[in-house]
């Protein structure tokens, strides 16, 4: 998967993914990451790539000419088609199962905004999506993009260790992960589970299952609004609960 990342700040994306799972994904070949500085298709001795926002008002807009031009050399760059992705708060929640999706692409574009945002015109011709990481204020568009590419990296066929971990993960079935548990056995922080250490695998995998059914419905009820539990499911969850209260 090759992705591009528009910023004027494109080394803060490319840090943020240079170890780990994203780091190692990048090693094997199984993700491409380029940067792209739209300062570098601005004209004037200053290069200027943002201005003051038609209306009046505070802040700065970033200008539709820079970004037109550093799209087309995007675009140039490989000859395969983009899907470009403008990370705004106006932009749709990212999920996991749009995670899932943007990572069966081949190439991605995303595009960081920095200031007010970026000219209409320019979100208009050129953005196939808008995508949000939660409704909070960052300073710029490239922590997000990060959090996208980390995001995708890890969803690579080879890029994790151990290819089940991507299916247990939370919210992959749409549920919250089950509790891990380490060495050593005992400590003053409390004793792991014994079903854990039991080598019955039918009973470790109820075990968690309940477990991630509780916490979801204890932490993120929302996950469960509208889903039709199995009858195993409710049975397991039921009995998680009724637990809790002993
Ligand atoms: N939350 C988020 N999820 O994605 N991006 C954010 C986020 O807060 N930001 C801060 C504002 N930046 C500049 C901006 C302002 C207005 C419209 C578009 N761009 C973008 C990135």
């Amino acid at each position: 998967m090759r992705i591009d990342v528009v910023s004027l700040f494109p080394e803060e994306v490319d840090r943020c993914t240079a170890f780990g799972v994203t780091g190692r994904a990048r090693e094997r070949g199984l993700l491409q990451l380029h940067g792209w500085n739209p300062r570098e298709y601005a004209d004037g001795n200053y290069r200027k790539t943002d201005d003051r926002t038609f209306g009046g008002g505070p802040g700065m807009v970033m200008l539709v000419e820079p970004l037109r031009r550093c799209l087309a050399a995007v675009r140039q760059a490989d000859p395969t088609p983009v899907h470009v992705v403008y990370l705004s708060p106006q932009g749709r929640r990212l999920e996991q199962k749009r995670v899932r999706e943007l990572a069966a692409m081949p190439r991605l574009v995303l595009l960081c905004g920095r200031y007010e945002g970026i000219d209409e015109r320019l979100v208009q011709a050129e953005v196939d999506e808008e995508l949000s990481i939660g409704d909070y204020v960052l300073s710029g568009g490239e922590l997000a993009a990060a959090v996208v590419v980390d995001a995708v990296a890890r969803l690579q066929d080879g890029a994790l260790n151990d290819a089940g971990s991507a299916a247990q993960d939370s919210f992959e079935d749409g549920l919250l992960d089950c509790p891990h548990y380490s060495h050593p056995v005992e400590h003053a922080y409390g004793t792991v589970p014994e079903v854990l250490r039991s080598g019955n695998h039918a009973a470790i995998a109820r075990w968690r299952r309940q477990q991630a059914l509780v916490r979801t419905w204890l932490r993120r009820p929302d996950l469960l609004q509208g889903r039709e539990l199995s009858k195993v499911d409710r049975k397991l969850l039921e009995e998680g609960l009724r637990a809790l209260e002993q």
